[in-house]
């Protein structure tokens, strides 16, 4: 038996960039006058080898003048506004290297306006320059050049000015002092557990992590020990693991979910009070019922709920009831229902999180106390995820500040609103920018693309709300511009420039009109939108309602901006005419 209960990805450092510091040089031939002879620091922002988008990158990098290889130097010398203008361009190059897959497909026009692309890049960027620039202050090596430690400030001012603009209200609907929670956070702190975090109920998400006291940039907020923390390893003392391990391709996470589904009704556990706070039920998309499945006619999110079901569903048949059949007292037949299955991949889904161990391995892990963090799209703590093999903890830095009494949120990656819907059953506060439409394109294949040209940038393409765009004019109309040229190529390989000659505003308007065709025909699949009149629709039904909603607002404001483009276009070659 081939076994594989996927789960999701919640480990952030893999995608990280490197930064890198390299060594302070003294280069006189850099300075005129040997009276301002000067130490450099030279800060590196390094993209990544790994980078999947390295070359994009790159290029990128090169338009906007930056050497991708290259370093840049601060002097000690650097005047307030020397340094602000330092700090300006270091953002603009840590922008570009931390952007991810979607933000890199919307983000040329941004650039090519000023460069911000979002609160997320932004306060990735920004982190990515404070570290650089810890690491060189802990180097010890600069520790005369104040120069450094003001560039610092500069940034944690940024990083402060950002906070303000994100502004995630929370009302603590009670806090727990007399609850499981509560019972839970004196048993982890027993056992090791630091924290700046109390828990609380929270209007919207059930409990949440508050903030105790104002929690700085790289203060710890939580620190976990790796005794507190639910492994594979725990596997190895089972006594359902003999079992397990015979069963061919079975995964170390499918393993370690057949075991918590038993270990919750365990009264001697030593995660009883864990398992005590855990919900009856999740509410994900993966427990939608008929009516919310039926309500999500004409989206893709119908689909990838079916799917993600019917997986779990040959899944579970493949191992039950043979395991309670022929090993009922490691499995008995009562705790290993398809419900409770269901229930155990909904736990797995909404509250593991990858680690990284000392040993360089990634595990799926369950992490007491930590999984009260609730998730945001701009979150406080963004890195997290490997052991520190000297205390030998999962720590939780602040990425931004959170003061006393706020709401601290964790980045449980840069999901979709179908992806959290499918797998934690809620959608973000505000526009999500990673609610993309993945569009089913025809690309052109390799040797097709040899020449390079406009069809051959990207090799998948989607949409997103073209309110996210500040670029509507002719040639842009807050649609991406990858898959605009992929749409131009395709009509005409010999595109190179948006010149506003007859032949390429005449090919434009195929192009839009293209669009509108498709987009109408998705709006129509939706169906109209017409209002429940069975009283308050239950929960998965309202989720699966405000995602159908979503959608529209998506395909509108596609179809409005193609149409107002249209508009355009048709005014300048009225002018061609005359
Ligand atoms: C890891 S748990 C976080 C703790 C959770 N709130 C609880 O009470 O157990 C993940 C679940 O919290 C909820 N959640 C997380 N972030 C949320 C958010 N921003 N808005 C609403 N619900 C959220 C979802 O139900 C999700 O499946």
């Amino acid at each position: 038996m081939k076994l594989l209960v996927l789960l999701p990805n919640r480990l952030t450092l893999s995608s990280r960039s490197l930064l890198v510091l390299s060594s302070v040089k003294i280069d006189k031939n850099m300075i005129g006058d040997t009276s301002e002879i000067d130490n450099d620091v030279q800060l590196v922002l390094e993209l990544s080898k790994g980078d999947p988008f390295l070359g994009k990158k790159k290029r990128i990098l090169e338009v906007m003048g930056f050497d991708p290889e290259g370093s840049m130097s601060i002097r000690s010398s650097f005047t307030p506004d020397q340094l602000t203008s330092f700090l300006d361009m270091m953002i603009q190059r840590a922008r570009i290297i931390n952007l991810d897959e979607v933000e890199l497909y919307f983000s040329e026009d941004a650039i090519d306006l000023g460069g911000f692309t979002g609160l997320r890049n932004e306060l990735e960027a920004l982190d990515s320059i404070l570290k650089v620039i810890d690491k060189a202050l802990s180097s010890g090596k600069y520790a005369t050049i104040n120069v450094l430690q003001n560039l610092r400030d500069v940034t944690l001012d940024r990083i402060h000015e950002l906070g303000k603009r994100i502004g995630e209200e929370t009302r603590i609907l009670r806090d727990s002092n007399s609850d499981n929670e509560k019972c839970l956070l004196e048993w982890g702190v027993k056992n090791g557990v630091k924290t700046k975090l109390d828990i609380a109920h929270v209007e919207g998400a059930g409990r949440g992590a508050i903030a105790r006291e104002d929690i700085e940039v790289g203060d710890i907020a939580l620190e976990i020990p790796l005794s507190v923390i639910i492994s594979e390893d725990l596997l190895h003392e089972s006594d359902m693991f003999p079992v397990l391990e015979q069963i061919d391709g079975i995964s170390a996470e499918t393993m370690l979910l057949l075991w918590s589904m038993k270990e919750k009704h365990n009264q001697d556990s030593k995660y009883k009070l864990y398992f005590d706070t855990l919900p009856e039920e999740f509410n994900t998309g993966l427990s939608f019922g008929v009516d919310a499945v039926m309500a999500l006619d004409g989206t893709l999110l119908l689909e990838e709920i079916v799917q993600a079901k019917e997986h779990l569903r040959i899944q579970y048949d493949e191992l039950f009831p043979a395991l309670c059949d022929c090993h009922p007292d490691v499995f008995p037949r009562e705790l290993y229902t398809w419900e409770q299955f269901l229930w155990a991949c909904e736990l797995w889904y909404s509250n593991s999180m990858k680690v990284m161990f000392s040993d360089g391995k990634l595990r799926t892990c369950l992490i007491p106390v930590a999984g009260f963090l609730n998730h945001s799209m701009c979150p406080h703590i963004m890195h997290y995820g490997r052991i520190d093999s000297t205390t030998n903890s999962l720590k939780f830095p602040l990425s931004r500040p959170c003061n006393a009494g706020e709401q601290c949120f964790l980045s449980y990656g840069n999901f979709s609103s179908s992806h959290l819907v499918t797998f934690y059953g809620f959608f973000t506060q505000g526009d999500n920018p990673h609610d993309v439409i993945p569009l089913d394109i025809d690309v052109p294949q390799d040797e097709d693309c040899e020449d390079g040209g406009a069809a051959c940038e990207w090799n998948t393409h989607m949409v997103r709300g073209t309110w996210f765009s500040k670029n509507h004019a002719i040639f842009n109309y807050g649609l991406p511009r990858p898959l605009l040229n992929h749409l131009r190529g395709a009509r005409t390989p010999t595109w190179e420039s948006n010149t506003q000659t007859r032949e390429n505003l005449e090919i434009e308007l195929e192009v839009l009109g293209d669009l509108c065709s498709t987009f109408e025909g998705m709006m129509e699949a939706l169906g109209e939108a017409t209002l429940d009149d069975r009283g308050t629709p239950q929960w998965d039904v309202k989720l699966a309602l405000e995602f159908k909603a979503l959608q529209r607002r998506i395909f509108s404001s596609i179809l409005t901006s193609c149409y107002t483009g249209r508009k355009l276009l048709e005014l300048e070659l009225h002018k061609h005419t005359v």
